[in-house]
């Protein structure tokens, strides 16, 4: 069956959201709240959520929901409460178009119980949703690439998945030029990209860089050093015989780009054995870089088993790259860090 109408209401979903996190990123006032974890969450955080779940509430009432975030920080903080709301609003009421399709929310007490239908805990049974209502959220605070992230699975396979990356350029070949660009993929089908200025337009497909040659080519990384290991992404790379300098952004901005050809591999070694990658930080940027015709897998090339809950819990670390240069970036990944193949 094709998920041709989750797609929409993915896309729908999430250019509706990124609205209100534009509109955040260009204010002065991020209203940042520590997390338990000593991450940070943003009022744009909180507001992204409460719009995309209540989005899929409208158009899929039996679906669940693994989303990010919770309203505790909320629920403790009124004048946080307040902006979220008031963003929340006014975003609603300046995309009355949508409401048919999309839904609204009523009021503040709605708003917390709709960002609170994201804490299901997922598994391999049933329509389950992946949700990442800000992706980067310290590249959004440093006024760095960040992406809004929504994957569709089907007892535990991503078969949709959908981002919004508002700082990538539409053309890469001016990266001074117009931004914002919207990717998606249905599984089978292929990923498609289109800028984000042209809502009703067909996405065009895309597909990875053919670069086969590694003198030639080009690998993403994460900024914070804490996420991912610089250091040996770096050893890899030497070893492959990269010589370009390593593309280094937030969020799964970084699948976006290898996916429309801008870089062919995308390195994500582990800082530490015992952090589990979470299902929202990859289910829709590993769907769009597989249709578009790459491999993603971890350090063990096994592929990311999304049935496992809240996180990759049988996972460690990403390496995804073109197909045709998967197995020998997945053999230097293996060597520097003396991994066998399970
Ligand atoms: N220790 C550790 N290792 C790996 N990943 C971690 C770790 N801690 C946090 N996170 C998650 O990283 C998400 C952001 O990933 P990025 O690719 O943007 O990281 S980077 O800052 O560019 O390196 C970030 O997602 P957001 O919270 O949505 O921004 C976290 O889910
Ligand atoms: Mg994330
Ligand atoms: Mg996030
Ligand atoms: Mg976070």
């Amino acid at each position: 069956m094709s998920y041709a109408n989750e797609r929409r209401i993915a896309e729908l979903a999430i250019q509706r959201a990124c609205l209100l996190t534009e509109r955040v990123y260009n204010s002065q006032v991020k209203g940042t709240i520590t997390k338990g974890d000593k991450s940070p969450v943003t009022i744009a955080d909180f507001g992204a959520q409460a719009l995309i779940i209540s989005s899929i509430a409208h158009a899929f009432p039996e679906d669940s929901v693994v989303g990010e975030e919770d309203s505790s920080g909320l629920r403790a903080d009124q004048s946080k409460r307040d902006l979220v709301w008031g963003l929340v609003k006014d975003t609603l009421d300046a995309t009355k178009e949508l409401t048919a399709e999309l839904g609204k929310i009523k009021d503040d007490e709605e708003m917390l119980a709709v960002i609170d239908k994201g804490t299901h805990q997922g598994g391999s049974v049933g329509r389950i949703w992946a949700l990442d209502p800000i992706d980067g959220t310290k590249g959004f605070l440093r006024g760095g690439q960040y992406a809004v992230c929504l994957g569709f699975m089907v007892d535990g396979k991503v078969q949709v998945g959908a981002l919004v990356c508002p700082n990538l350029p539409v053309d890469p070949e001016k990266p001074e030029g117009e931004k914002g660009i919207l990717l998606s993929a249905i599984r089978g089908e292929g990923a498609t990209m289109r800028p984000l200025s042209a809502p009703s337009a067909q996405g065009t497909p895309i597909s990875m860089s053919s670069i086969t040659d590694f003198s030639k080519a080009r690998f993403c990384e994460g900024v914070e050093a804490g996420h991912s290991s610089h250091s040996e992404q770096a050893s890899i790379a030497k070893s492959l015989g990269i010589t370009a300098p390593s593309i280094q952004m937030d969020s799964q901005a970084k699948y976006a780009s290898i996916s429309r050809g801008v870089g062919e591999i995308y390195l994500r070694l582990p800082t530490s054995m015992t952090y589990e990658e979470k299902i929202w930080d990859h289910a829709a940027g590993s769907l769009i870089v597989e249709e578009a015709g790459g491999v993603v897998t971890d350090i063990y090339g096994k592929e990311l088993d999304f049935t496992q809950g809240r996180t990759l819990k049988t996972n460690k670390g990403i390496v995804a790259a073109l197909k045709a240069l998967h197995p020998t970036v997945l053999k230097a990944v293996q060597e520097e860090l003396k991994v066998s193949k399970l």
